[in-house]
């Protein structure tokens, strides 16, 4: 039977659909979502519960005059497939296929590149701002979910956009979820207006009956306003917004496409900025995402029909070597407390936030507040570990300098994702962790070998008295090289082979690799020395001093972008050395990293052989090196 969905090629094509066909097509793109995701893997949930959201806005803007920006846009799926890109979701996020987030590359109905949360009021403002000074006219709408409305940068554009004089529309997407429950004051005040039931015709109702009190009608209306109390919030829920100045919408039914077109027209007539508060169901439409969102935030490739993934695999991940090792060192030491900013299942703190409740912190989607509260707790005497990914880490930059380094608090930050991390593309790739971090004085950073040596460096850091950051990449933990675990010492790298004229220093996931050009450079008779550099900062001088003494060719291997890591930091060393005594340190060096790009969504291990990580690569470039000399 022909489909609706198959009548939207383009953009606005969903304005030829009639009213009386609009459940149809939403039924329609939910099993589009189902079908094509659970082959290709993705963003489920987020983007089941959007679809009457993404099809209303569809209807009242005309895009891509006007603009949407989704915040995280991690369920920017629907409106990928109303803009004519249906076709495309068998190659998302593969490589050259579309990304999982709005791109403007992709689209010009997508208005702003998005990936990281909490940013699109911010850049939605900016874009009605320049509107306005341009004298152009089109409707701007931020659309932010709840979680991302945990975020702070959020309420630095809320705060700014309260002083707006002309249209700015934000969407405010409430599912109660962020990946897990939503956590905190702003959750609880959203539920306390969704408990509220209060409709916008019934609160007017009421609002409207007040005012026809002879005389006193409408200073009853406005003192009830002002009241504290919680007829204020049955009458006018949002108070919050509505007195920083930003108009309070709703709560709307989120799957209710008459009354969210009814209401967004209605914000498209303000004349300052609205906030439209939608209530939606995350995972909606399909039942084991209904039952467990959060299950169904993220998925690798499933069968619809049982909701369980295709392929289970049986081997630790470094998440999961984290979140054991965690749960065995607090049991032994009740001043370790664990922090992460949203991710509790993603870091591999969830285990322990049911083991430990009261030294577990969700902080929401606050990195930034996550690292200074870490080192409050740290000044009170705990040993806080901060679990983050090392893309959004980087929001917290200053945060790990001021709070932490300079006065030189105890923290560790255990960086989960470290390196490429593939699917997700450009804005969650963890490539820039080790020039970000090694650039901080006082900052230890430590990049383990494979699954044993991260439990020795989490058991290592437990009497450690100063900032220590470890790093590891997304997935499958190594188990490889098994047979070398000297002791972690401090500032100490490891020597795993001696070998003769060709040095290897290689960094974390990269020892796996070099492990294996080794045995490459073996066939062509090369007998590299190979060290597992283990400390990043402080640089071990005394085996480089050995290495740019005894050898011939010098080669680090980082899976992080060469601007500011680790070979760089090696060039620098040996320059000093050079400049001491120009013969006795001659080696030259080799620095293998990621150039300075940013790496766009695709297969991990394709990924890194475009960028010559692989260990073929590798090898040919020191044989290439070796025949110089
Ligand atoms: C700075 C940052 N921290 C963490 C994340 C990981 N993350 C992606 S989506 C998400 C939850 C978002 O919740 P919400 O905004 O409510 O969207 P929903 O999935 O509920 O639609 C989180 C924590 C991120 N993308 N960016
Ligand atoms: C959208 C977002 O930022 C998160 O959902 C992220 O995609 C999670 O990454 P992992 O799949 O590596 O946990
Ligand atoms: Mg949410």
């Amino acid at each position: 039977m022909a489909k609706i969905l198959d009548n939207i090629r383009q953009p606005n094509d969903i304005k030829k659909v009639p009213p009386k066909e609009y459940d149809q097509l939403a039924g329609e793109i939910r099993e589009f979502l189902l079908e094509s995701i659970s082959k290709t893997g993705g963003h489920l949930a987020s983007n089941l519960g959007v679809v009457e959201l993404t099809m209303a806005l569809h209807l009242c803007l005309d895009l891509p005059k006007d603009k949407i920006v989704w915040d995280v846009g991690h369920q920017s799926y629907v409106h990928k497939i109303l803009t004519g890109r249906k076709d495309a979701f068998g190659g998302l996020r593969t490589f050259g296929g579309i990304s999982g987030f709005p791109k403007i590359r992709e689209s010009a109905c997508d208005a702003f590149d998005t990936g990281h949360s909490s940013t699109s009021i911010s850049a939605a403002l900016g874009y009605a701002r320049g509107r306005d000074l341009l004298g152009e006219d089109y409707t701007v709408v931020a659309v932010i979910g709840d979680g991302a409305l945990t975020g702070g940068m959020a309420y630095e554009a809320i705060n700014n956009a309260a002083r707006m004089d002309k249209n700015f529309i934000i969407i405010l997407n409430d599912n109660k979820m962020s990946i897990s429950e939503n956590v905190g004051g702003v959750s609880k005040y959203l539920n306390d207006i969704r408990m509220n039931e209060s409709y916008i015709d019934f609160k007017e109702d009421v609002e409207a009956a007040l005012r026809r009190i002879p005389r006193i009608g409408s200073s009853v209306v406005r003192s009830v306003k002002r009241s504290k109390d919680s007829i204020k919030q049955f009458l006018m829920p949002g108070g919050f917004f509505e007195d920083l100045g930003i108009d309070y919408m709703g709560p709307v039914d989120g799957h209710d496409i008459p009354q969210l077109v009814r209401v967004i027209s209605a914000a498209k007539r303000k004349r300052k900025a609205v906030l439209v508060h939608v209530i939606t169901q995350k995972g909606k439409g399909y039942e084991p995402a209904e039952e467990d969102p959060s299950a169904y935030h993220g998925v690798d490739k499933f069968d619809v029909k049982t909701g369980m993934p295709l392929k289970k695999s049986t081997q630790s991940t470094y998440t999961q070597i984290f979140s054991r090792t965690m749960l065995r060192m607090a049991a032994e030491d009740e001043k370790i407390v664990g922090v992460c900013a949203a991710m509790p299942y993603g870091t591999g703190l969830y285990k322990f936030s049911k083991q430990y409740p009261d030294r577990f912190f969700d902080v929401g989607i606050a990195e930034e507040h996550a690292v200074t509260f870490a080192a409050g707790l740290a000044a009170a005497g705990m040993k806080p570990y901060v679990a983050i990914y090392s893309s959004f880490l980087q929001r917290s930059y200053d945060q790990m300098i001021h709070d932490v380094c300079l006065p030189q608090h105890p923290v560790v930050f255990c960086i989960d994702r470290a390196g490429i991390v593939g699917a997700d593309g450009e804005t969650h790739q963890g490539i820039l962790d080790l020039s970000y971090l090694c650039s901080i004085p006082g900052m230890n950073v430590f990049a383990p070998k494979n699954k044993y040596e991260l439990y020795d460096v989490l058991k290592f850091s437990r009497t450690f008295d100063a900032p220590l950051a470890i790093r590891y990449p997304r997935g499958t933990a190594y188990g490889g090289l098994k047979q070398f675990r000297a002791p972690i010492e401090y500032g100490k790298s490891e020597i795993l082979r001696t070998g003769a004229r060709v040095a290897i220093l290689a960094v974390g996931s990269m020892v796996e690799t070099a492990w294996d050009v080794c045995a490459r450079l073996a066939e062509e008779n090369i007998d590299p020395a190979l060290v597992n550099v283990r400390f990043v900062k402080p640089l071990d001088r005394k085996i480089l001093e050995w290495l740019a003494r005894d050898y011939e060719v010098i080669v680090t291997m980082e899976e992080n972008v060469l601007r500011g890591g680790y070979g760089e930091a090696v060039a620098a060393y040996l320059s000093d050395l050079r400049c001491q005594d120009r013969e006795k340190y001659g080696a030259r060096l080799l620095k293998i990293g990621i150039p300075d790009v940013y790496v766009e969504h695709g297969n991990v291990d394709l990924l890194k052989e475009s960028m010559g990580l692989d260990s073929l690569s590798v090898t040919q470039k020191i044989i290439k090196e070796y025949k110089k000399l």
